[in-house]
């Protein structure tokens, strides 16, 4: 997983060429970490007022997210990332659930429209999305601050939901008030909306209008609650600025929009619900030991940068995590840490716990660890495993049990592979083929076998007792 590589521009110049002296309060220092692509809008004029803003007093930052799934992804974790950084720094964060706007569909980097979805699966998905967000900042809250004893408290997270202004909104008010306040050239120019008048399926007028709808949330949320900065990935910039832009019409107020830059795969897709590559924050959908097993893959090359943005150790604490690492990287030290902190952000001590039993058994090679493993915990690591339901028959042998699965090809080639040391019950080596399977050695307490052929093959055998 790469993270885009950050462009220069004058942001960079104003916030560190120039020697003023900020508080901690001043957010836009998290350029430095990573966590911020670009700032609109982004003259040194601007810059400087954003700054004065946040060092003067708490500001108020919101970021959205549509419910058009059951669960948020890792993508979408790192805005999260960003809103807890700014409620770290004093600010008061708000999360947005795009109840409305789930309905209308943000064309930005989508190749077609959204299929309409029921109104109860947006539903759903909203109670869903809202429970990975309060999950996190809970999280956060108990392992990340209040274990550093960090006396002072943080503002509250508050979840809006963007349905209920406009439950109660007038369509003619909406089209005839906010609507004319935009102009059709700059709405057609805008990226989301370009690529897919240049593409063969066209796009939607519903689509056409989200850029209002969240420029019109934006106001509301300005208006309410003196909301001036709106966080959201780089593929949101056109949203934001039509929203800077309305805001400007109707309050005249200095208001600012902050991009994060976009996760991606090593293959540079962007990480997400689209591209079908999720790793989501709801452990039905991907367990804490996909997680875990998801960040200790990062290369050498991006683990400092992921440390710097999933994770809220100071610069140098990470420098210190990179330095041990780069003495002896084969421990992987850095990987480990990041998978760790992140499992605990999303799944809590337990999900760490279990995410680290389930490495310890995958990797160990020891019954012990794959005894401890719930029966659901054996299918989920052992994925790409088959899995087999086989009657336990008195006397069944080993040589029975691999022909039944199967995992040989005849049964000479299994004598000669069996003796030859090829297969393992358990982790457990077997050379004797006729070997009689008894449950107390070779069935684990979760009346399952973990059978492996060759180098890789893996089955699942679920006895029926
Ligand atoms: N891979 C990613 N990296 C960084 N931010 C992301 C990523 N994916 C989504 N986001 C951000 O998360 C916020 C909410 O996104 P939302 O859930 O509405 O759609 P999405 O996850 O982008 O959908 P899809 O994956 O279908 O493109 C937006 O600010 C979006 O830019
Ligand atoms: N448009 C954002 C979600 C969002 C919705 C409403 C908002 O006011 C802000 C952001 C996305 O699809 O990623």
């Amino acid at each position: 997983m790469i993270i885009r590589k950050l462009s220069r521009f004058r942001l960079e110049t104003v916030l560190f060429q120039n020697h003023r002296k900020y508080s901690n309060r001043n957010v836009l220092k998290l350029r430095e970490r990573g966590l911020i692509e670009d700032l609109f809008p982004n003259t040194p004029v601007a810059v400087h007022e954003a700054i004065d803003l946040l060092v003067g007093k708490p500001q108020t930052v919101y970021a959205g997210f549509d419910p058009t799934a059951e669960s948020l992804h890792i993508g979408n974790l790192l805005i999260i990332c960003s809103l807890i950084h700014w409620q770290r720094a004093g600010h008061f964060p708000i999360a947005l659930l795009g109840g409305a706007t789930a309905q209308i569909g943000d064309p930005s980097g989508k190749t077609k429209d959204r299929d309409e979805a029921a109104l109860y699966i947006l539903e759903e998905n909203t109670d869903g999305i809202k429970r990975n967000i309060q999950t996190v900042f809970a999280n956060h809250e108990k392992y990340f601050w209040e274990k550093k004893a960090k006396a002072e408290r943080l503002q509250p997270l508050q979840i809006v939901n963007n349905s209920k202004w406009y439950e109660s909104m007038n369509v003619v008010d909406f089209i005839g008030h906010v609507g004319r306040q935009f102009r059709m050239g700059t709405m057609l120019r805008r990226e989301s909306v370009q690529t897919r008048l240049d593409s063969e399926v066209g796009m939607s007028f519903t689509e056409f209008t989200y850029q209002i709808f969240q420029a019109y949330d934006w106001l509301h949320l300005y208006r309410k609650y003196n909301c001036r900065f709106q966080i959201g990935g780089s593929d949101q910039m056109g949203n934001i600025v039509s929203g800077h832009h309305l805001i400007d019409r109707f309050e005249k107020a200095s208001v600012f929009g902050v991009t994060v830059p976009l996760v991606k795969t090593t293959h540079g897709d962007k990480l997400g619900k689209t591209a079908g590559n999720a790793v989501w924050l709801n452990p039905k959908m991907s367990s804490p030991f996909e997680m875990y097993q998801h960040f200790t893959r990062t290369t050498d090359n991006d683990v400092e940068i992921l440390l710097k943005c999933f994770t809220f150790n100071s610069d140098a604490e990470i420098d210190a995590i990179v330095r041990e690492h780069k003495n002896t990287p084969s421990k992987r030290t850095a990987q480990k840490k990041l998978a760790e902190d992140v499992t605990l952000l999303v799944h809590g001590e337990a999900g760490l716990k279990s995410a680290l039993e389930a490495t310890e058994a995958l990797y160990s090679g020891t019954i012990e660890s794959l005894s401890r493993l719930s029966a659901d915990d054996v299918t989920r690591i052992f994925k790409d495993a088959t899995v087999k339901e086989i009657f336990l028959k008195p006397g069944i042998t080993v040589l029975d049990l691999s022909l039944e699965i199967p995992c040989f090809k005849s049964q000479g080639d299994a004598i000669r592979k069996i003796e030859a040391g090829g297969l393992y019950l358990n982790h457990q080596r077997i050379t004797n083929f006729n070997e009689i399977i008894t449950p107390s050695i070779h069935i684990l307490p979760n009346k399952l076998s973990l059978i492996r052929s060759g180098k890789k093959n893996y089955y699942i055998v679920k006895w029926i007792l």
